[in-house]
């Protein structure tokens, strides 16, 4: 069975994380960089995981797991080093509790992919538990193509999509240049960029251009 890839809004959610090792401080920082609000259930703490608690970027629940510590999380992550403690924890879960196991893929019902992310542009490698380590190591390949730079074109693209899709260019225009803006020129040319971005100002509509970024 394939997995169904998506892209998850956490920001704000309560995530537990159950266990304070290296493996939960690995989770910890993606739950963090996606803005999740993140209390680990752990008798001790790695020092990596200790210093986000320092900086009270996460809390702290200095004990053994029992069943009501996942009561309102969102998303729950089992990482402790008991293959029983995990499984206690996956048997805790509710049905509508997103849950991952990192010992036990089957008793997940996501697992984590390695991940590249430049600004709007995030890159997921996923082997379904086959090979993490493939999956990091094509990820980290990616990561050379896939470079710094995009940050900023993706933000021109966004921004160049925006006054696309609201200017007064017929259709078959519009898609014309959504798709002319990917090509390697403009990738690779700033000024290609602020020329299309000045053309386009030439032809603006009535319409709300959403200024979110
Ligand atoms: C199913 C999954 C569940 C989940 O954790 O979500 C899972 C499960 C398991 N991993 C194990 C081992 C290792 N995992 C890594 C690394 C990563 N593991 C990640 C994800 C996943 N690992 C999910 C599937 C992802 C997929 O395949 O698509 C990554 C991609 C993302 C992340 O963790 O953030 C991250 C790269 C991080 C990065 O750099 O970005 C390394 C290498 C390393 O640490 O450098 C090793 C040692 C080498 C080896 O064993 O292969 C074990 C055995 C544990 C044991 O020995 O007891 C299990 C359990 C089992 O296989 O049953
Ligand atoms: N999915 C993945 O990517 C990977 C998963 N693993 C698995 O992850 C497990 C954890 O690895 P590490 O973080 O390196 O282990 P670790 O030994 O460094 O940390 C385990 C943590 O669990 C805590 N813990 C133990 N019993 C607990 C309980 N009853 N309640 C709450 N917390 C408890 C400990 O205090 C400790 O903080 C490994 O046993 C391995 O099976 C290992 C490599 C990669």
């Amino acid at each position: 069975m394939e997995a169904y890839p998506i892209m998850l809004s956490i920001k704000g959610k309560e995530a537990v994380v159950v266990g304070g090792g290296a493996i939960a401080y690995r989770k910890m920082i993606g739950l963090l960089q996606a803005g999740a609000l993140v209390t680990v259930v752990s008798p001790e703490l790695h020092e990596k995981v200790e210093q986000l608690y320092l900086e009270s970027r996460i809390e702290w629940k200095k004990k053994e797991f029992e069943p009501p510590d996942i009561l309102s999380a969102w998303v729950v992550i089992a990482a402790t080093n008991s293959h029983v403690v995990n499984e206690l924890i996956a048997l805790s879960a509710e049905n509508h509790q997103l849950i991952n196991i990192v010992d036990n893929p089957e008793a997940s019902n996501f697992h984590v992919p390695a991940k590249l992310t430049r600004g709007d542009l995030t890159i997921s490698v996923a082997t379904a538990g086959a090979s993490p380590i493939l999956a990091k190591a094509i990820r980290d390949e990616l990561s050379l193509i896939y470079d710094e730079s995009y940050r900023d074109y993706l933000q021109f693209l966004a921004e160049v999509r925006e006054k696309i899709r609201h200017s007064t260019l017929d259709q078959a225009a519009k898609k014309q240049y959504l798709k002319e803006v990917t090509s390697d020129t403009f990738r690779q040319s700033n000024e290609k960029q602020q020329g299309i971005i000045k053309l386009l100002d030439g032809f603006v509509s009535e319409g709300t251009i959403r200024t979110k970024r």
